[in-house]
C-alpha cells in the first residue's frame, strides 16, 4: 500500500484573470476549488492511474470536510486526524499573465492530535510506501518529518520525501529511495547553489538521498537514479494551464511505474515526465487519458558516464 502524508492539506483555490491588477479589483473569468496538497495530488494522480492509496494527514473545519468528501469521491482511502481549531487552508492560485499562488498557514494541531497521527504511521506495514509532501501548519516542529521516520523502525518501508528546504535536507540521513527537488528547492538545501548540477547532487547523495528526481518545469527533467545512471526527459510543448501538482504528479507516475516490478528506470521517468506533463497541460489532476496520450510523446535520452550540461535559468 502506498500512503501519503499531507500534514498541510488545501483546498486549491484556482481562479484565471486576463490580466493581473495589483491594488484593483480582479474578476475570474474561469474558477474552481480542487482539493490538493502535495500528498493529497500524489494519491489523486495516483488513483487515476488505478494504484490504490491511503491518504493521511490533519483536516479542520468545513474545508477539511470537504476535502474529505472529494477524496472519497474518487475512492481514496482518506484517513485524516480531525484537529479541533482552525480550518483546513484554502490555497490561491491564480493564472494570469504568469502564475501567482498565495498559501495559507493552516490549521492548529494539538499535541493529542500528531500524537494520533504519528500513532497511525507506526501502523505501516513492511515493504509499504510512504510518502511524505509539502509544508507543516505552523504549529508544528520542522523536525517533524524526522519524527515520522526515525519512528519507522522497517527498513523495507519506501520513503519519499518531497518537501522544501531544511523540511526535506533533515530526512536526508534516514536514506529516502526518492526525493522530487524542483530546481528552486535544489538550490536551497546545497551549500552553494551557484555549483554544478553534478556537484549538488552529489551533496545530496552525501547527505543520504538515494534516487534524485531534478523537475525543472517547462525544461523537463532529470532522473539521478541510486546506481549512479542519469536520465533527461525532453520537455515536451503544449499549452500550459496550470503548473499546480505537476510535480506531485511527477512523484505519482514514478511510483506507478514501480507497481511493474521490471520497470526500468528510464520508463520510470517517462510515467513520472508524462503525469506531471499532462497536468501541467490541465486544470488540477491530470486524468488517465491525459496521461496515456503524452506517454508515447515523452523522450529520454540516457546520459550515463555524463552529468548533463544544462544552464539553468537562475
Ligand atoms: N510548461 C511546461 N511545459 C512542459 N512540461 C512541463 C511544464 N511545466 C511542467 N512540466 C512537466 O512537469 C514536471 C514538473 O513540473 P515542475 O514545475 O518542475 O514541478 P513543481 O510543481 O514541483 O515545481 C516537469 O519536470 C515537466 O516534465
Ligand atoms: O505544502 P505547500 O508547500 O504549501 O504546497 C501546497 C500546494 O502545493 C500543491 O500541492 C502543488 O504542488 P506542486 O505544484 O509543487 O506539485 C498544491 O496543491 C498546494 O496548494
Amino acid at each position: 500500500m502506498i500512503y501519503t502524508v499531507t500534514l498541510n492539506p488545501a483546498l486549491d483555490y484556482y481562479c484565471t484573470v486576463e490580466s493581473l491588477k495589483l491594488g484593483e479589483t480582479n474578476r475570474c473569468i474561469r474558477e474552481a476549488l480542487i482539493g490538493g496538497g502535495k500528498g493529497i495530488n500524489v494519491s489523486l494522480m495516483l488513483a487515476q492511474l488505478k494504484v490504490p492509496t491511503t491518504a493521511l494527514g490533519f483536516a479542520a473545519g468545513f474545508t477539511g470536510e470537504e476535502l474529505i468528501r472529494q477524496l472519497q469521491a474518487q475512492a481514496i482511502t482518506a484517513d485524516f486526524i480531525r484537529c479541533e481549531k482552525g480550518q483546513t487552508r484554502i490555497n490561491v492560485k491564480i493564472s494570469a499573465e504568469e502564475e501567482t499562488e498565495i498559501n495559507g498557514r493552516g490549521p492548529a494541531v494539538s499535541a493529542a492530535e500528531r500524537e494520533a497521527l504519528l500513532e497511525k504511521i507506526r501502523g505501516i506495514h513492511p515493504q509499504d510506501t510512504l510518502v511524505l509532501s509539502g509544508n507543516v501548519p505552523p504549529t508544528l516542529p520542522e523536525s517533524i518529518y524526522e519524527q515520522i521516520l526515525s519512528q519507522l523502525e522497517d527498513p523495507s518501508i519506501r520513503v519519499v520525501v518531497d518537501a522544501e528546504g531544511n523540511l526535506l535536507k533533515k530526512t536526508l540521513r534516514f536514506h529516502p529511495f526518492l526525493i522530487k527537488p524542483n530546481l528552486a528547492e535544489l538550490r536551497q538545501m546545497v551549500s552553494n547553489p551557484q555549483a554544478s548540477l553534478e556537484d549538488q547532487i552529489q551533496e545530496l547523495r552525501q547527505l543520504g538521498a538515494q534516487h534524485v528526481l531534478v523537475s525543472m518545469g517547462a525544461e523537463g527533467s532529470v532522473l539521478f537514479a541510486a546506481d549512479g545512471s542519469v536520465y533527461r526527459q525532453l520537455p515536451l510543448s503544449g499549452e500550459m494551464i496550470s503548473t499546480v501538482g505537476a510535480g506531485d504528479s511527477m512523484v505519482a507516475g514514478f511510483l506507478a511505474s514501480l507497481e511493474n516490478q521490471s520497470a526500468s528506470f528510464e520508463e520510470s521517468l517517462r510515467w513520472a515526465a508524462a503525469c506531471g506533463t499532462a497536468t501541467a497541460f490541465s486544470r488540477g489532476i491530470a486524468q488517465r487519458k491525459q496521461v496515456e496520450a503524452l506517454l508515447k510523446q515523452i523522450q529520454i535520452v540516457e546520459l550515463s558516464g555524463q552529468m548533463p550540461k544544462i544552464s539553468f535559468p537562475l
